[in-house]
């Protein structure tokens, strides 16, 4: 039997407020129309008494290879993206579950520790991470931050900057960079670059706001996911993503939690 419903598949983290993570994730897969099928690899919970903490919990590695054994059995994807792993133990077993199997697209958003908490990242994760993960993935999503860390560079703050650094990351393995200037890149836009071996594409729309918004970057990558796994090219793919990235971040959901998240696949009732 000829299989036409696209599949889409993420390994990635729970972030217990729903605003991120693989709740993202598939989200998004449904707001555009792929089958979402998901593998966890860790929950965060943040913690409202204690300042809205990250409190990190991995899930059992050899669990993390059978919910992959049971997913990749059941729909034999060809796309997958790759979020939060957290640990170096769980990365190995990614790296070789990935490895087991070939795939047409791996997108890996390198998530190298949650937003606003990256003063602290954990350097044997990160490495990891680069090591072992990075040269598999054929699209890589990282913000300005994981930007700077994976290209090895101090500063980024134009956009002949943001691009020489996509470049930098290219050469570690990647065909597709998606450098993500977001908020944090200075001016008025919130500009990301792909860069596809010579070829620049620029994305760029005014910021919204001058926060960063939780989910923004799961939401993204799985959404180039979900085209790649509808067929679409990686350009068309990238540009639709920063489309239902863009409009998940106006129309952001407000909650008791003093961050917003992307708003994607649900809609607001009126009252
Ligand atoms: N305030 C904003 N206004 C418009 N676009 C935004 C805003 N914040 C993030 N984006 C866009 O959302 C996507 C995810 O970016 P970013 O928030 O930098 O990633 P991450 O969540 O990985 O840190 C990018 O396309 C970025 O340009
Ligand atoms: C499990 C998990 N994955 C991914 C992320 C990154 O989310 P964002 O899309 O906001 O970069 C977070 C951040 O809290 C997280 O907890």
């Amino acid at each position: 039997m000829t299989q036409h419903t696209p599949i889409a598949y993420v390994i990635a983290g729970s972030e217990s407020t729903g605003g991120a993570g693989i709740q993202a994730d598939l989200r998004t897969f449904q707001e555009l129309g792929a089958y979402g099928v998901g593998t966890l690899t860790c929950i965060v919970s943040f913690d409202p008494r204690n300042g809205w903490a990250h409190r990190f919990v991995p899930v059992d590695p050899q669990v993390v290879a059978d919910q992959f054994e049971a997913a990749v059995t059941t729909h034999e994807p060809s796309v997958v993206k790759i979020g939060m792993l957290g640990t170096p133990a769980t990365i190995d077993v990614v790296a070789a579950s990935l490895r087991s199997r070939p795939w047409e697209h791996v997108v890996l958003d390198p998530v190298l520790i949650c937003k606003g908490q990256e003063p602290g990242a954990a350097l044997d994760t990160d490495t990891a991470l680069r090591e072992q993960v990075l040269p598999l993935a054929t699209i890589v999503t990282p913000n300005l931050f994981e930007t700077r860390t994976l290209a090895g560079v101090d500063r980024i703050e134009t956009l002949d900057e943001l691009v020489d650094a996509a470049r930098r990351i290219r050469d570690l393995g990647p065909q597709y960079v998606v450098a993500k200037g977001g908020v944090e890149l200075p001016g008025p836009d919130a500009v990301d670059v792909l860069v596809d071996g010579d070829d620049v594409h620029v994305l760029r729309v005014p910021k919204i706001g001058e926060e960063r918004v939780s989910g923004a970057g799961c939401t993204f990558a799985a959404a180039i996911t979900a085209e790649i796994a509808k067929g679409s090219a990686v350009a068309d793919a990238v540009g639709v993503a920063k489309d239902v990235t863009t409009r998940g971040v106006e129309d952001r959901i407000a909650s008791n939690a003093p961050f917003d998240a992307v708003l994607v696949g649900a809609r607001r009732a009126s009252r």
